[in-house]
């Protein structure tokens, strides 16, 4: 099975509510693919049809090509994390896994491979009803590794998780990455996917607003603005604005430089007998380039409000 998801024109409504409205975006295996989008964009129903649990109204999703009701074992072809709170709180973790994967015909040496894998060893026979939010997140993506799926489907897997938590569940879903499955991940934070996510699909009002590699974000985003700092500001304006550059002055020995990269920056002071002290290229994060994405989609939608009340 070839480890993606596919997701093709998927319409869902609630009563009135448009959940979905066309939401269309592929999940490529061997990455981290951010499912990023502010609260009620669809994340969640998404999640729900590819996983069988929702209907859609019409399109399709395709888990390795085919929607998850044809699967024969699931676990073995998708791994889920949906809601971290599902648990029988009077079971212990390791009985929680021990039972789910009897209903999957695994094994419990699997159980504690995952367990281990997940970071749980220290509190595996303690009741799950005990656990703190960043616990039972562990004990839900231990759940979903069970069948050793290709794909693995998490929805807000940093919830709850402290800053200790959050670089370990970044390492990990890198390394369940690294090890060629698809991953998706949903979040409500971009800041969360920083230096996890290599491609992100930004969501909002049902539909995709971008899906575009992480870095290729961040260059737009970013431009080519750089800081410079020289003793002799008027003569380094002079010189990269023949140069093509737009200049601004920040205070008397500080220019913001847009137009060219650093590095010509850098070769033109020279060449011109400039004195600098220090060129910086600006890189956006990633939480700026997504409050860039969702500014635009939101002045899209006030702006067809207006069309449409005229
Ligand atoms: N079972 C349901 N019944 C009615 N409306 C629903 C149901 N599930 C979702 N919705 C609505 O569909 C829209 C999309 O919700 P969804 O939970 O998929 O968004 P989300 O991006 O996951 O948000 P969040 O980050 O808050 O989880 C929202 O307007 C929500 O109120």
């Amino acid at each position: 099975m070839r480890a993606t998801i596919e997701v093709n024109d998927v319409r869902k409504r609630f009563g009135s509510t448009v959940a979905l409205d066309g939401m269309s975006f592929t999940v490529e295996p061997g990455q981290v693919t951010g499912f990023v989008g502010p609260n009620g964009a669809g994340k969640s129903t998404t999640m729900r049809v590819i996983l069988g649990l929702d209907a859609a109204d019409s399109g399709s999703a395709l888990i390795g090509g085919r929607p998850y009701r044809s699967l024969r074992s699931p676990l073995l072809h998708v791994g889920a994390l949906l809601d971290a709170g599902a648990l029988q709180p009077r079971r212990s973790a390791r009985n929680h896994l021990l039972w789910l994967a009897h209903s999957q015909g695994l094994t419990a040496g699997r159980v504690d491979e995952v367990i281990e894998q997940a970071g749980l060893g220290q509190v595996a026979r303690r009741k799950a009803g005990g656990f703190s939010l960043g616990m039972r997140q562990r004990l839900g993506i231990a759940a979903a590794l069970l069948g050793d799926p290709p794909v693995l489907i998490l929805d807000e897997p940093f919830n709850g998780l402290d800053p200790d938590g959050i670089v370990w569940m970044r390492e990990f879903l890198g390394e369940l990455a690294g090890q060629g499955r698809a991953v998706l991940v949903s979040s409500h934070l971009m800041s969360e996917l920083q230096d996890t996510a290599a491609h992100v699909v930004v969501v909002g009002r049902g539909r995709v607003i971008a899906d575009t590699s992480v870095a290729r974000l961040l260059a737009e985003v970013s431009g080519d603005r750089v800081t410079l700092r020289s003793t002799a500001p008027q003569e380094a304006a002079r010189v990269l604005e023949h140069a093509g550059a737009t200049v601004a002055a920040v205070d008397r020995d500080t220019l913001t430089v847009s137009g060219l990269p650093a590095e010509r920056v850098v070769t033109l002071l020279g060449r011109y007998a400039v004195p600098f002290s220090e060129v910086t290229a600006h890189r956006a994060t990633l939480e700026e380039a997504y409050m860039n994405l969702t500014r635009s989609a939101v002045e899209y939608r006030a702006t067809t409000g207006q069309e449409s009340a005229r």
